[in-house]
């Protein structure tokens, strides 16, 4: 079983694609650290990130398994992982690992922004989470705090925003919700009520599934 989870900035992807992940024995990728990780490379090697040549040279040298998160986490790094994002030579130097690791024998669970739609159209589950914007930076800010970034709520929510509109208008593989994809609003709901509603989401992606067996 492929299942897709794709939305916004801070909605909520991350922590529900882990645990239905662990529900459902299958192993997970976080598509946003290859965008994150390549940023990186470019930063380390003091290059700018609109240098498509060198972006793609170092999204082709990414494990996918092999991430160092500590420094692919912070604010910089969301903010960097959008424009490199925007390139689209970087993207296709992506797709074909991401769709190998989607593919293996027994599925697996993606997150990003253009897994529904592009990377596992496919896919047997689809999830676009969404949550309000002050929700979500609310949370982001949250999550900064504790690990030592001390950002202000009108911060991180102007990022998020930016990010949103960068990573919703740009040419190739927008952020968008697949048409087959059911819609899952966190704002109103905390962590364990939102895995409930996802996870009935895909119990019922995947009784379909079992009945065109
Ligand atoms: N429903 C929820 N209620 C409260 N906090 C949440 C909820 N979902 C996620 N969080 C928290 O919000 C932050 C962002 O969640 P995350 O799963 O990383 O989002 P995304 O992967 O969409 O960026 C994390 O600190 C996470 O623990
Ligand atoms: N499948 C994906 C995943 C991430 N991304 C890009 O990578 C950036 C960082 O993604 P992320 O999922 O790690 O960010 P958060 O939603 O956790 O803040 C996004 O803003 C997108 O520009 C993408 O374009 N496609």
């Amino acid at each position: 079983m492929i299942i897709a989870i794709d939305g916004p900035a801070a909605s909520g992807k991350g922590t529900l694609a882990r645990k239905l992940a662990a529900r459902f024995g299958l192993p997970h990728l976080d598509t946003g650290l290859l965008y994150r990780a390549t940023a990186r490379a470019l930063l380390d090697a003091d290059q700018p990130l609109d240098n498509a040549a060198a972006a793609v040279a170092a999204a082709r040298g990414l494990a996918l398994t092999e991430f160092e998160e500590q420094r692919l986490r912070g604010r910089e790094m969301g903010e960097a992982a959008s424009v490199v994002a925007a390139i689209p030579a970087v993207r296709e130097t992506l797709v074909e690992a991401q769709r190998r690791f989607a593919r293996r024998i027994g599925g697996a669970v993606l997150d990003g922004r253009d897994i529904g739609t592009v990377i596992c159209p496919e896919a047997d589950a689809k999830i676009f989470v969404t949550a309000s914007p002050q929700m979500r930076a609310q949370r982001r800010a949250l999550e900064l705090a504790r690990s030592g970034e001390d950002v202000s709520f009108n911060e991180v929510l102007a990022d998020i925003l930016r990010r949103d509109e960068r990573d919703s208008s740009r040419a190739v593989a927008p952020l968008r919700a697949a048409p087959d994809a059911a819609l899952l609003d966190t704002t109103a709901l905390d962590i364990a009520g939102a895995f409930t509603a996802a996870l009935a989401l895909v119990e019922a992606a995947r009784a379909r599934l079992h009945a065109t067996d």
